[in-house]
């Protein structure tokens, strides 16, 4: 470090979120108010000082799996890709991060998604960057690929969104294997600091905030088991029919605005919140999920409005207005007769990512 700088922290605060909400598949996305929060520390630094490497403590979800090695760390590898792309080869010295986080690992409530906007953020703040959101959006885009989780994670709310067609030349920037973007940090003893990583094309992801019904509460049934987004991946196929992709765009288009409505209407939302493109794929892998869609029902369960797989589950998301606990425990009772355990939180729609500085 060549010159003085003074000691700083901030806050960065991202929601956890609920991608698809049923035939949305890779388009739509909810915030919730589980949240990742990060509290930062950068010490002041005298010119010349030794390089002392970061620290990382962890609570909360995932605590006992995720690493404490700041080139291992998800989020500390986002930053450190945005921090490379812009010039900049390391983290401040003696930064210390600790993570408090309430959205459980590998569970379809967009962990990663929440990881990766925490990582970009704070890139763009260790690097004194002021990224716009639109540029945050392009570096979250580049490690998860999928705009549903990330976009309404940076962004909040019930939002949808898509991916820009992009010119062949950004095409292919856009497409570098994750590996390239994330390399393994720190490069073995006597390989250069690199500053070349895969810079994001300008505006790859565009979206839009829909109407969110005061009134509606998510309540997340959350399966005792872990499941892979790429994994819950694997298993879809790479075509479909026009049967079912027309089934799913027509429940969408009706769905995007029914959620808005104030009274939201169960006859409508109901059935628009069913799907054919992922969830009757990924069943094998989430035992109790036809059973649980099926048999609770705004018939069934007064105030539930509708009830689909969370993500790449295995959570499964009901949206109602009353009734929550009789929805959640009979939930509880069908995935209890195949075996599993749950557990469910009644949720609120959230704001987007916030940074706070101290
Ligand atoms: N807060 C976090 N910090 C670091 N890594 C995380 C964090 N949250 C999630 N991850 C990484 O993301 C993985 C889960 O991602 P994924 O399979 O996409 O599931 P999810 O549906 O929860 O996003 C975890 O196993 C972990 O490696
Ligand atoms: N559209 C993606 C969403 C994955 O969400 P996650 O919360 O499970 O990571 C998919 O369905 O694969």
């Amino acid at each position: 470090m060549s010159s003085t700088t003074e000691a700083r922290s901030f806050t960065i605060k991202v929601p956890a979120t609920s991608a698809n909400i049923g035939p949305g598949f890779d388009v739509v996305g909810l915030s919730l108010s589980l949240y990742l929060t990060l509290t930062v520390t950068i010490p002041a630094s005298q010119p010349n000082q030794a390089y002392v490497a970061p620290t990382i403590t962890y609570s909360g979800e995932g605590a006992d799996e995720v690493p404490l090695d700041a080139y291992k760390n998800l989020t500390t590898r986002v930053a450190l890709y945005v921090l490379r792309s812009h010039g900049i080869r390391s983290f401040p010295s003696g930064l210390t991060i600790h993570c408090a986080n309430q959205v459980p690992f590998s569970r379809g409530l967009g962990s990663s998604g929440a990881a990766v906007v925490a990582g970009v953020l704070l890139g763009s703040e260790l690097g004194n960057l002021s990224l716009p959101t639109e540029r945050i959006l392009d570096f979250a885009l580049m490690v998860e690929r999928h705009p549903d989780n990330v976009t309404a994670a940076l962004v909040g709310g019930f939002v949808g969104s898509y991916l820009r067609e992009l010119d062949r030349e950004a095409t292919e920037a856009a497409s570098v294997p994750l590996s390239e973007v994330l390399p393994e940090y720190p490069p073995d003893a006597g390989e250069e600091w690199g500053l070349n990583p895969p810079i994001p094309p300008l505006g790859i992801g565009h979206y839009i905030r829909f109407g969110w019904s005061k009134e509606i509460k998510a309540i997340a049934i959350i399966p005792q088991f872990e499941l892979s987004t790429a994994k819950a991946r694997e298993v879809l196929p790479t075509e479909y029919s026009r049967k079912d992709l027309v089934f799913n765009m027509q429940r969408l288009a009706v769905l995007t605005t029914a959620l808005g409505q104030s009274p939201p209407d169960p006859d409508l939302i109901y059935e628009a919140m069913k799907d054919r493109v992922h969830q009757p794929y990924r069943k094998a892998l989430i035992p109790g999920l036809p059973e649980v869609t099926s048999q609770i029902t705004p018939s069934t369960h007064p105030g539930l409005l509708g009830i689909c797989l969370s993500g790449a589950g295995p959570t499964i998301l009901a949206l109602a207005t009353s009734g929550f606990e009789a929805i959640a425990e009979d939930a509880r009772k069908i995935f209890k007769s195949t075996g599993i355990e749950i557990e469910w939180k009644l949720l609120e729609v959230a704001g987007g990512s916030e940074v706070t500085k101290a």
